[in-house]
C-alpha cells in the first residue's frame, strides 16, 4: 500500500487559493461591484451594490420614464405590489409564510409600529425587557414608546446586562422575564460582537411566562437562517442595506406571526389597507389581513428597487449555502489571527463556537480605532465600534478565503510596523 503524505500548510496562501478552487459560491463575486485588490469587511453594516440590484434599479426608473403614473400598475414590476412581492421573497430567508412579512419602513420605525401594537401595558404587565448591548436606535424607540403611555422609562425598561461587555446568557434573559414583563425585544445577532442569541429557547421561555417577544433580525437577516414561523416568535424587524445589500436607506422589513394576523395595528395608514379597497378612499379604513396592514403611506419605490435583484440572487444561491461558506470564512479568519497575530494583543469578542457566531468576528484591541485607519489605508474596510471593537465581515457572496489571506497578512503588516501609530485613536464621523 502506497501512503501519500500531502504536507498542507494552512497558513499559506496557496491553501486559500485551494478553499477558493472547491467554493461552489466563488462565481457570485464577479456579479458585484468589488474593486480590484480592495478587501471589503463591511457588508455587516452597508452590503455592496450588485449587478442584479443595478438593473432592477434601472428598470424601475425606466418605468418611471415610461408610464409616469401608471408605473403603479404596469411595467415588469408593478409598483402598487413591490412590498408584498419583495415580502414573497424575502419569507424564506426569515422562514416566515409570506402573509407574515412586509417590506416597509426602517427599522426603528417598524419597531415603534410594532410597539404600538404589541406593548399593551396592563394591570402588572408594564415592563419591557431589552439587553444593555443593543443597537441605542432600538432602545431608543423602546423608551419613546414608554414615555408615549405615560409611564417613566425608569421604572418600565428592564435591560438585562452583560458580563463580559461583549455576550448575553439567556439564562440571565430569562430570569429577568418576571411577570411584570409584558414584551421583550431583543437582537438575533448582537451588532458588536456577532453573538447568535437561541430565538427558540428565548421565545419558548417568554411564552410559558405569557410574555410577547419580538427580536430585531438586522445583523442576522441574510446571514444565517430562521425559522420565525415555527419558532412561534411573535414579531421580527429588519434592515435590508446590510447581508441582503439592499442599498444605503434600504427599505426595512417586519414579520407579524400568523397568530396575530388581523390584529388591527397601532399606527394605520391608507397603504396598510386591504389593497383592492385602498382607492376606494373611504373614511373607514379597512386593514390588509396579512402583515400588509403595518404598512403606513406611499412606499419609498427607488428604495425598493435594488432589492428585487438582490432577493433573487440570495433565493437562487440558498441561505442555508450562505451560511455555510459564512462560518468557513469567519472560522478560517480567525484561525489565521490566532496564529499569525499572537502577541500583538488581540483578543476576540465574538463567540468562537459555530452555533453561537454570526456573520462577522469582532477583534477587540485598545488601539481599535486606529488600527481601522490603517487598515483602511491599505485597502480594507473594516468598521470599528466603540470603544474598542473591529468588526470584520468575509462575507459568502463576495470574499474569498484569499481575500481573507490578505488581510490578516495587512493586519499583520500594520502590527508589525506600528504604522497604525500615524492616526488618531479616534472614531471618524461614522466608524
Ligand atoms: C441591530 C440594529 N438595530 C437597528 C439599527 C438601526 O436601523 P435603522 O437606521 O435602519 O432604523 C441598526 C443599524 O443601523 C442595527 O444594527
Ligand atoms: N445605518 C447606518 C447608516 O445609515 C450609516 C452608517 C452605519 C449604519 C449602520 O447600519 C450601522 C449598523 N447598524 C451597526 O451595526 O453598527
Amino acid at each position: 500500500m502506497v501512503v501519500l503524505i500531502v504536507n498542507v500548510n494552512q497558513f499559506a496562501r496557496s491553501f486559500a487559493e485551494h478553499l477558493d478552487s472547491k467554493d461552489p459560491l466563488k462565481k457570485y463575486k464577479a456579479e458585484f461591484y468589488v474593486k480590484d485588490n480592495v478587501y471589503y469587511l463591511d457588508g455587516n453594516s452597508l452590503g455592496i451594490l450588485s449587478k442584479r440590484s443595478e438593473q432592477t434599479v434601472l428598470t424601475i426608473l425606466n418605468s418611471w420614464k415610461e408610464y409616469g403614473i401608471d408605473g403603479w400598475t404596469k411595467g415588469e414590476y408593478p409598483w402598487f405590489y413591490f412590498s408584498e412581492k419583495l415580502a414573497e421573497k424575502s419569507a424564506p430567508l426569515v422562514g416566515a409564510k409570506p402573509e407574515e412579512v412586509i417590506l416597509t419602513g426602517s427599522t426603528t420605525s417598524n419597531l415603534h409600529q410594532l410597539l404600538a401594537t404589541f406593548y399593551k401595558p396592563q394591570n402588572i404587565r408594564t415592563k419591557i425587557l431589552a439587553d444593555e448591548l443593543n443597537f441605542p436606535s432600538d432602545l431608543y424607540a423602546i423608551k419613546s414608546q414608554i414615555a408615549l403611555r405615560g409611564l417613566k422609562t425608569e421604572d418600565h425598561l428592564v435591560l438585562v446586562k452583560s458580563k463580559d461587555g461583549h455576550t448575553l446568557l439567556e439564562d440571565e434573559i430569562i430570569e429577568g422575564m418576571k411577570e411584570d414583563v409584558a414584551v421583550v425585544i431583543l437582537p438575533s445577532v448582537l451588532y458588536r460582537s456577532g453573538q447568535v442569541l437561541d430565538m427558540k429557547k428565548l421565545t419558548d421561555a417568554a411564552h410559558e411566562r405569557g410574555i410577547i417577544i419580538g427580536f430585531d433580525l438586522c445583523h442576522s437577516i441574510g446571514a444565517i437562517p430562521h425559522a420565525l414561523h415555527e419558532t412561534g416568535v411573535d414579531f421580527a424587524f429588519w434592515c435590508n442595506y446590510k447581508h441582503l445589500n439592499g442599498g444605503p436607506g434600504a427599505v426595512g422589513g417586519l414579520f407579524v406571526h400568523e397568530k396575530h394576523l388581523g390584529k388591527i395595528p397601532g399606527l394605520l395608514g391608507w397603504f396598510g389597507s386591504e389593497k383592492s379597497k385602498q382607492f376606494n378612499l373611504e373614511t373607514e379604513m379597512t386593514p390588509s389581513t396579512t402583515a400588509g396592514a403595518y404598512q403606513l403611506g406611499t412606499p419609498h419605490i427607488l428604495s425598493l428597487a435594488p432589492l428585487f435583484g438582490s432577493l433573487e440572487l440570495f433565493n437562487e444561491v440558498g441561505i442555508d449555502a450562505i451560511r455555510e461558506k459564512s462560518l468557513k470564512l469567519t472560522g478560517y479568519m480567525m484561525n489565521l489571527i490566532d496564529h499569525k497575530l499572537r502577541g500583538f494583543d488581540f483578543t476576540f469578542g465574538n463567540p468562537i463556537g459555530e452555533s453561537s457566531r454570526g456573520g462577522h468576528i469582532y477583534l477587540v484591541h485598545e488601539e481599535a480605532a486606529r488600527i481601522c485607519k490603517a487598515l483602511k489605508k491599505e485597502r480594507v474596510i473594516p468598521d470599528f465600534r466603540m470603544p474598542n471593537g473591529i468588526r470584520l465581515a468575509p462575507v459568502a457572496l463576495y470574499s474569498s478565503f484569499t481575500d481573507v489571506w490578505e488581510t490578516v497578512q495587512i493586519l499583520y503588516s500594520i502590527m508589525e510596523k506600528q504604522t497604525y501609530k500615524l492616526f488618531d485613536n479616534q472614531r471618524d464621523v461614522i466608524a
